[in-house]
């Protein structure tokens, strides 16, 4: 079972996953603004943005995170930036969004100008997250561990992270074990989905290409981080 501490800090991330929402008036504009491939490139440029500001506050709550060496930060929020946004979206797909919202999201991605060979991957990832109902717990340890991942490019102290992202695991891989006790294959599952969740990773690239080079305009944030 969980110990003391190892509950504790499961509700520290858990709270500042749920903390950190995407607004919901984004709900009210995936249904009034029409549907043409700039409106719907501007809303998801919306989304995104939203997003990784969502993230970015995620990741600053993650105890022990704002400890490590700064320039190792900004890498670790850069190198998970795709993932860690596809996965919390995956999440918005999954349940968070009332009924319908999901749905009309989708057409708006659907409809934005991505190329049809990453729309593919990137709903079937929706799908195989969604097929795994995982618990908020879950979620919100998954991303952190996502965020907290050492090798990523540019960190210098990987050993430090590790040491971050090794209680995360220890919690996630217990956790797994307690809410799927019939599925013992079940955290193995959860860290293949990441293997998945990288693949993402060059299709997004791609995808910012695209757009580039059709002169769609991004924030400064998504600028930032994407290095666009
Ligand atoms: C630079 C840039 C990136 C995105 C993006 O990654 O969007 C992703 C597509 C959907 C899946 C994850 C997204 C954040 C999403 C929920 C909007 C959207 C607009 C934009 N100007």
């Amino acid at each position: 079972e969980l110990t003391k501490e190892q509950q504790a800090l499961m509700k520290l991330i858990v709270d500042a996953y749920n903390k950190h929402q995407i607004p919901q008036d984004f709900a009210k504009k995936l249904l009034q603004e029409q549907y043409s491939a700039d409106e719907n490139f501007l809303l998801l440029t919306e989304v995104a943005t939203s997003q990784v500001q969502v993230l970015v506050e995620f990741t600053k709550s993650i105890p022990g995170f704002l400890s490590l060496d700064h320039e190792d930060q900004i890498a670790l929020l850069k190198g998970s930036a795709v993932e860690a946004t596809y996965l919390r979206s995956a999440q918005v797909f999954s349940k968070k969004m009332p009924t319908g919202y999901a749905q009309l999201l989708e057409e708006r991605i659907r409809k934005s100008g991505i190329s049809q060979d990453f729309i593919t991957p990137m709903f079937n990832f929706y799908k195989s997250i969604s097929e795994l109902h995982m618990a908020q717990e879950e979620q919100a340890l998954l991303t952190a561990v996502t965020i907290l991942t050492p090798d990523r490019p540019y960190v210098k102290d990987q050993q430090a992270v590790e040491r971050l992202q090794e209680p995360m695991l220890d919690v996630l891989r217990k956790l797994c074990a307690l809410q799927h006790p019939q599925e013992p294959q079940y955290f193995a599952r959860l860290l293949g989905r990441l293997t998945e969740l990288r693949t993402l990773n060059h299709f997004h690239a791609e995808m910012l290409t695209s757009w580039r080079t059709d002169d769609h305009k991004f924030t400064p944030l998504l600028c930032e981080i994407w290095d666009v």
